[in-house]
């Protein structure tokens, strides 16, 4: 059996999951669609206007879209059209995007998997798994040093920016008190910096500062830094697309302190992030395959769909 699978976008996380693809031994890459004519790669291109013409060549339709504005604007007509793995990552609005890729998805026989991905995805996980351990529990996530794709894509689609990147910085004595089970009083927003570099027009340079430290759910709330640089310098020092982060829960049971931290350090966002949602693309195969409809969580997905191997095997290896 070998699934075939499409790719809608083709940015870094695109062009990253094109190349999982053709690591995994049940899968093949029919094409990519793209709202632009020429891409630099050897898959099959064709225009996203034409992509309901595929339905019947597609099992899953991975959704490499940017989150701040494509995936609130496109993702249902896809999810109409196929079943879908999407890493849409605004938190604030993953309950409406969940609600609306669900009726479009199971009005039309398919599966939408959403949010896959790290955070995200894993971290949404080890989230859940970790604070049901515990009658009462702390947590803290805290992502970096490292680029945000999410806001990285935010801040490329204000009027104006040429080219621009965001590093999430965490404060360290904020993950420090986080570990030694003070971090009731660590915030999310307090406990970043999100770091901004952008190539515009200098006429355009207060314009854009506003939208972004009044951009809500991606830059309100956080200490932010807007630095203007030149092309050069862009291209000189910006390309590395690195991150991570960290999960830390603690609580007490029968008078004992107990933590469990879910770490990552990721060379490359983007490669990691395409290998999670191509997990997930297997099992919204098997999901369908099953019978089943409409929009699935990591959290209502079983962790045995998302490997190329049996349940026996896992069984023997892993359990
Ligand atoms: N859940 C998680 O853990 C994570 C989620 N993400 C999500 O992934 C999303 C995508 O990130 P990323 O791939 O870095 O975003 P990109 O900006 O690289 O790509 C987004 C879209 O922009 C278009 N595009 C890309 N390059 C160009 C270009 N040179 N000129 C014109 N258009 C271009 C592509 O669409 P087209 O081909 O149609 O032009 C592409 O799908 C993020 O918004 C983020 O939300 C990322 C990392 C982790
Ligand atoms: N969704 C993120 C991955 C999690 C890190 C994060 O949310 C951040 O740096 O703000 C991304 O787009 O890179």
């Amino acid at each position: 059996m070998t699934i075939r699978t499409a790719i809608v976008g083709y940015g870094n996380l695109g062009r990253s999951v094109e190349e999982n693809i053709r690591n995994q031994p049940d899968m093949e890459l029919v094409g990519i669609f793209s709202r632009r004519a020429e891409l630099d790669t050897d898959t099959p291109v064709y225009p996203v206007a034409d992509i309901d013409s595929y339905r019947d060549s597609v099992d899953v339709l991975f959704l490499c879209l940017g989150s701040a504005t494509d995936i609130p604007e496109q993702a249902t007509a896809f999810a109409a059209s196929f079943s879908t793995v999407d890493t849409y990552d605004n938190h604030k609005k993953i309950p409406a995007h969940y609600e609306a890729m669900d009726e479009a998805a199971a009005d039309n026989g398919n599966v939408a998997i959403v949010s896959t991905g790290w955070d995200p995805g894993l971290f949404s996980l080890n989230r859940t798994i970790a604070s049901s351990i515990f009658p009462t529990s702390q947590q803290n996530t805290f992502w970096g040093k490292g680029v945000s794709q999410g806001h990285s894509d935010a801040l490329r689609r204000i009027d104006g920016v040429k080219k621009a990147v965001q590093y999430t910085i965490p404060r360290e004595d904020a993950i420090e008190a986080a570990r030694g089970g003070h971090g009731a009083d660590v915030t999310g927003h307090g406990a970043h910096l999100r770091q901004c570099w952008v190539v515009a027009d200098e006429s355009e340079h207060d314009r854009i500062r506003e939208e972004i430290v009044t951009m809500p759910d991606y830059f309100v709330g956080y200490e932010v830094e807007v630095h203007f640089i030149s092309q050069e310098d862009f291209a000189r020092d910006h390309q590395g697309l690195p991150h991570g982060g960290h999960v830390i829960t603690s609580g007490t049971l029968g008078g004992t302190t107990n933590a469990v931290e879910f770490s990552l350090a990721l060379e490359s966002n983007p490669d990691f992030t395409a290998a999670v949602q191509v997990a997930y693309g297997r099992a919204a195969y098997r999901l369908k395959d099953a019978g089943l409809t409409g929009a699935f969580s990591v959290l209502e997905v079983p962790p045995y769909l998302l490997a190329p191997e049996s349940l026996e095997e896992l069984l023997t290896r892993d359990v």
